[in-house]
């Protein structure tokens, strides 16, 4: 078995990330709309914080407007609620992030479900979750949209493939399993309670893991040529214990990856795959969602 092929989410993200630009730029000079992301964050989690910089400078980079509403961690809901309530009466905010985790005196689906569908760039709203199941246009989970395209244009057409996705979140499993059915793929989801998960991932022509647990999936869960995509995100300590002991973390993901690579015919690495997808299908959704409050066709121009 010759080594899987490293499918290059970062690259195939900044050439989507420059159609957009591109777009961006024609929808302004012709009809004077320039689509503006806002990014509503609470606390102060380092992590989230950088996330939500990179959002920010990405953002502004591909010529849209970025505001960042950066909310003290005792932030009451109604505070939160009245600042969701003003961005969606805002006609220059097209896109609204608010961004997960929460602080636990919030009800994060209370406050999701407080966003316009419409401006809800996440895709997380109720509203747009139901759109995905029954087929209709709406705005699509930014991690399942950016990780269908990279297998689109790894593998072309998807119909008949088994596709196994280990992991029910609302946030990624579900979604991703409505993308792939629309796509005619044979669906299963796999979970906690699954029973001898090895054998039915190694069902999986398609095999997506988003489990949030570094480096579950071995290699010889795998089927052998099979395209496997990792959602995971697991910061880890440095494999050098002298790094470690010093603090040092690196970043891996669901898939074990130097036992997958020499099994699969296609994978995912972390970082590079997955993420960088991530936030171009947010920079991507949020200029479909400007296009569509002036009852204009969001098509991006090709590559
Ligand atoms: N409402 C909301 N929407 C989100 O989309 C959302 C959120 N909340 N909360 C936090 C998570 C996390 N997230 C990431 C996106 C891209 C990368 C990314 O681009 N990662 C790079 C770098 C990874 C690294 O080195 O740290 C990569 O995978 O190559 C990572 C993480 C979006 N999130
Ligand atoms: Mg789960």
């Amino acid at each position: 078995m010759p080594e899987a092929k490293r499918i290059d989410g970062k690259a195939f993200a900044e050439g989507l990330v420059n159609r957009i630009t591109r777009a961006v730029a024609e929808l302004q000079a012709r009809h004077g709309l320039k689509p503006g992301l806002a990014v509503v964050i609470v606390g102060e989690d380092p992590a989230s914080q950088i996330y939500v910089r990179n959002k920010g400078e990405r953002t502004e980079a591909s010529g849209m407007r970025s505001d960042t509403h950066r909310l003290p961690a005792e932030t009451s809901q109604d505070q939160l609620l009245d600042l969701i309530a003003d961005l969606n009466a805002d006609p220059g905010i097209h896109g609204i992030l608010v961004q997960l985790p929460l602080p636990d005196h919030i009800d994060s689906s209370a406050v999701l479900g407080a966003i316009d569908p419409d401006k809800d760039v996440d895709g997380f709203h109720v509203v747009n979750a139901g759109r995905l199941a029954v087929g209709l246009p709406g705005l699509v989970p930014c991690t399942p949209l950016g990780s269908v395209m990279l297998l689109k244009d790894q593998m072309g057409d998807l119909t008949g493939l088994n596709a196994v996705i280990v992991g029910r979140s609302n946030i990624v499993g579900k979604p991703m399993a409505q993308l792939l059915l629309a796509e005619s793929c044979t669906v299963t989801v796999a979970h906690s309670r699954t029973r001898d998960l090895p054998a039915l991932t190694r069902t999986a022509d398609i095999l997506v893991a988003a489990v949030g647990r570094p480096e579950m999936i071995k290699g010889d869960w795998i089927k052998p040529g099979a395209t496997v995509i990792d959602v995971g995100i697991n910061r880890v300590p440095s494999a050098d214990p002298e790094k470690a002991a010093q603090g040092k973390t690196r970043v891996v993901g669901d898939v074990a990856y130097a036992e997958a690579v020499a099994v699969a015919g296609a994978i995912t690495p972390v970082p590079g795959g997955v993420g960088p997808m991530t936030i171009a299908c947010l920079l991507m959704n949020t200029y479909t969602a400007a296009c569509r409050s002036a009852g204009l066709d969001p098509a991006l121009p090709d590559a």
